[in-house]
């Protein structure tokens, strides 16, 4: 980064009414400096533009600017990435000057500049629509900022002495005497002034067109930062249990400020980023272990970030922050672009103490940051969709490392990038540092016996913290210096292998549902045992919840006689047969004319209706596989008196249908709740006795190589909803595939045997985390057309492939070849380390190969294959 940012002005200095100069007739200027400026729009570099004389000084690193561009010198909008003196352009006559700056605050701060960077060149994503993505819009349009206009003398004092001395206006007179009473140089606002002089404000707005005053409209940053962000908190902190003191006392030390900050002058040997994965069973209190390092990070006048997967549905965890310290800014979707704006701001001047927001969170400008949490690292909404495709989690850890501070991921069943990295990268730090590696696992092993569910045998468990005697202690006899690379000693592995006071994990039972359909006549949704379960749980005056990850009335809609199968005209996907509102249906296996409802693609969202007849032989049609609109429906015909409700993105349309069903389920209104993987995180009702889950195979038929990883993932989550108060729980498993090694694995919660046994089968076939995985998707409405242009890109790719261990797989279609009309063909960039096949990518996009479009999508590190 360019040194010029140490003379920034205040982050929320005034923001510059725009320097205009006419869009034509641009004059050049050879002469610097320059300004490296990312463009808003995708082009795929910062272009140099000079800076005008009267600018010189003003123009620093993150500011929004205007720029000209093109032939036309269409103004467009930009961010200064760097200020620099020479240019490298060509014939620096050529370079057109930039127009003025539309913000004067720093909207992206040398840190997160340095973040977004590397995101662009990571993600394969230009700079502008990375740093599009960091800054809400709501803070771009300044939406909801006031401005107070200052008036200020314009000529001298003498002069306005002696018009004063002869003129004969008295409202005009009021106001310069006014004005004269002030210091040299000093200014009033505007409408204290007009009351003061006793005058109407466009008394004195005239005397500016006069020429006597001037006028500068600055914004209101009281009103923009004085605000209700401060709610008393009312909760303290809970005493931790001894596993819990165990992981806290291990990242302790971490913790600490660096040298100076607290007004010591010897750093911390352990301070500074370190990447910490708390590996907790569901129940095992996480939570308050963030809570209680947060606490220590704030106590430091520092701020905090933590990431949940997604606000809406856990509204429980973002309640705890505000309850415990106050000043949390929660960042959700239903803010109002005012509010967000509000947030930004006191985000900015550190008035916002924790952030808690999804994964855009991690952008949060705070000024002095302590530490990240990220919540449920394994989820997959941290990763985006769009261009830039991050991942929240990795930027989040990026983050964690450019500001030098610790990184606390916690999970119930990790991701296996992050356990198989943390895991090898802690090894290798102990056994590079310590000597000591196997003497410390061997004290790990003895006293971690009572972690019966962690069946550690296999892995090298010499980080693992609680039940291990203080295992990853920091190092103080090695200088940071001599470490080497931060990252070999900087991961830690810690562990909350039971759940909080002495309750147990809930029981596992499995139904296999194949013998149960030998067992009864016709289609039965719920095995005797889970009926019998339900009824008991209710009469019993407790709670429970049943997961089906599907939505919809049936995932497949068949003919009985010819086959044939209905799949979305646009997308090679079957349809989802969707009941209309209050319509009821007799039997599971109905003809289809008995129906009432639609046909969707959960692909393009196309809408059809449900065809009478089959439209190959005109015979009827049935309705095959479930989603939760049928279990709904059985749920009404078996059990009409117990309160349920169905929770999917059907039937909660905002976070705050959620919100209120939540609540209703925490008085007891609701004693069953039935729904998709919506309710499967982080729900904490101690009624809940029993989990019922429906389909436990739903997601391990899915053509991608992360289906038994989700599958065990769900699985475990939701059963971790069961049995967290004084009551022991139960989880009903069902399931086609009793002997699935993940269903096994599901069944114990047995995380470690699940990771391991995985991470040996994508070692043999050199899956991720065993191999960087990038992923190009291309689509056109013509078919031979994508076939064409993916078959030219993996030749450039190939040739710039050449001679390194990536390997180009592809072109191929996609597992689902079409979407909404688009046909669609991957090639997989695979190779076993990182950095050659950042390398090929960056080769070919220097060749403008892989320039954003609607046609063409890179995802590096896809967390979806289909
Ligand atoms: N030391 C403790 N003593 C007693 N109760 C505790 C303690 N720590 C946490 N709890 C309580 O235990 C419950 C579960 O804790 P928490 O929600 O933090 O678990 P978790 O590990 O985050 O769970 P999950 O991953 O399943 O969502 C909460 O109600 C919390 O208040
Ligand atoms: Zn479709």
């Amino acid at each position: 980064m360019d040194g010029s940012t140490s003379d920034t002005p205040n982050l929320f200095g005034v923001f510059d009414q725009p320097a205009q100069l006419p869009a034509r007739a641009l004059p050049t200027a050879a002469e610097g400096p320059f300004a490296a400026v990312a463009i808003e729009k995708s082009v795929d570099r910062a272009l140099d533009y000079a800076i005008p004389k009267t600018l010189v000084g003003s123009v620093v690193v993150g500011q929004r600017v205007r720029v000209p561009l093109g032939r036309g010198n269409k103004p467009n909008f930009g961010y200064v990435t760097a200020i620099k003196p020479t240019t490298d352009y060509r014939d620096p006559s050529k370079i057109k000057p930039l127009l003025g700056i539309d913000d004067k605050r720093v909207l992206i701060p040398p840190t997160l500049m340095e973040l977004a960077c590397w995101m662009s060149r990571y993600y394969i994503a230009p700079l502008g629509l990375v740093l599009e993505c960091i800054i809400p819009s709501a803070v771009k349009k300044r939406t909801g900022v006031g401005y107070i206009t200052f008036v200020q003398l314009a000529k001298p004092r003498e002069e306005v002495q002696a018009f004063l001395e002869k003129a004969k206006a008295p409202k005009r007179r009021a106001v310069l005497a006014r004005l004269l009473q002030l210091e040299p140089g000093h200014s009033v606002e505007l409408l204290r002034l007009a009351k003061e002089a006793g005058v109407k404000p466009n008394t004195v707005r005239k005397l500016a067109g006069l020429g006597w005053i001037s006028l500068k409209a600055e914004v209101d940053l009281p009103g923009m930062t004085a605000d209700t962000l401060v709610v008393p908190a009312t909760e303290v902190s809970i005493a931790l249990n001894e596993d819990q003191q165990k992981v806290f006392d291990d990242i302790l030390p971490r913790l600490s400020p660096p040298a100076g900050v607290d007004g010591s002058t010897q750093p911390s040997p352990s301070a500074g980023f370190s990447v910490n994965l708390l590996m907790g069973v569901t129940g095992s209190g996480k939570t308050e272990v963030y809570l209680q390092c947060i606490e220590r990070v704030l106590a430091q006048g520092r701020q905090a970030i933590v990431l949940v997967p997604e606000i809406a549905l856990t509204p429980q965890t973002a309640r705890r922050f505000v309850a415990r310290f106050g000043k949390v800014a929660i960042l959700h979707s239903g803010l109002s672009a005012g509010t967000r704006h509000k947030y930004w701001q006191q985000i900015a001047t550190g008035q916002a103490q924790v952030i808690v927001g999804a994964r855009s969170a991690i952008f949060a400008p705070v000024p002095n940051l302590g530490m990240i949490v990220v919540d449920e690292e394994h989820e997959s909404s941290y990763k985006q969709d769009q261009l830039p495709r991050y991942h929240g989690r990795d930027v989040a850890v990026k983050r964690a490392q450019l500001e030098k501070v610790p990184i606390l991921l916690g999970s119930a069943t990790p991701s296996l990038e992050m356990y198989e990295r943390v895991r090898r990268e802690a090894t290798a730090g102990n056994a590079e540092n310590h000597h000591g590696g196997t003497e410390a696992r061997r004290a790990t092993r003895n006293s971690a016996d009572h972690s019966q569910r962690h069946d550690l045998k296999q892995i090298d468990q010499s980080r693992v913290a609680a039940g291990a005697k203080s295992s990853s202690v920091e190092l103080p006899s090695v200088p940071p210096c001599l470490r080497g690379d931060s990252s070999s000693s900087n991961y830690h592995l810690l562990s909350l292998p039971r759940r909080v006071r002495g309750l147990s994990l809930p029981h596992v039972e499995v139904i296999d549902m194949k013998q149960e359909m030998r067992m009864r006549r016709g289609v039965n949704l719920f095995s005797q045992r889970l009926e019998y379960m339900l009824t008991n749980t209710v009469a019993q005056g407790h709670q429970a919840i049943l997961l089906l990850n599907r939505r919809g009335y049936s995932n497949y809609v068949h003919c009985p006689s010819c086959q044939h199968v209905v799949t979305c005209k646009y997308c090679d996907k079957t349809m989802t047969y969707h009941r209309s509102t209050g319509e009821h249906t007799l039997s599971a296996k109905i003809m289809a004319s008995a129906h009432a409802g639609q046909l969707h693609c959960h692909y393009c969202l196309a809408v059809n209706t449900l065809p009478t007849q089959c439209p190959e032989c005109g015979k009827l049609l049935s309705l095959f596989g479930l989603g939760t609109q049928r279990v709904e429906e059985e749920m009404q015909r078996k059990f009409p008196d117990i309160k349920f409700a169905r929770v999917d993105s059907d039937t909660m349309r905002s976070a705050k249908d959620y919100e209120e069903l939540l609540g209703k389920f925490g008085r007891k209104e609701i004693q069953v709740m039935l729904g998709t993987q919506m309710i499967a995180k982080g729900l904490d009702y101690p009624n809940v006795t029993l989990v019922g889950v429906i389909s436990g195979d739903t997601a391990l038929a899915l053509p991608d190589f992360r289906a038994a990883e989700r599958t065990f993932q769900l699985i475990t989550q939701v059963a971790g909803r069961a049995g967290r108060g004084d009551l022991p729980g139960r989880v009903i498993l069902q399931t086609f595939l009793p002997d699935d090694p993940t269903i096994q694995a599901a069944i114990k919660q047995d995380y470690v045997g699940f990771a391991e046994r995985e991470l040996i089968s994508r070692k043999e076939v050199g899956l991720p985390p065993f191999a960087r995985m990038a992923r190009i998707v291309l689509r056109d409405e013509e078919a031979d057309k994508v076939q064409q242009t993916a078959e030219e890109l993996a030749g450039e790719l190939a040739i710039a492939a050449a001679g390194t261990n990536v390997q180009i797989k592809g072109p191929m279609p996609c597992a689902v070849g079409r979407i909404a009309g688009y046909f669609r063909h991957q090639i997989v960039l695979q190779s076993p380390a990182a950095t050659p096949l950042q390398r090929v990518l960056a080769s070919v996009r220097a060749r403008g190969l892989l320039n954003k479009s609607e046609r063409i999508a890179v995802d590096v590190n896809p967390v979806s294959l289909l």
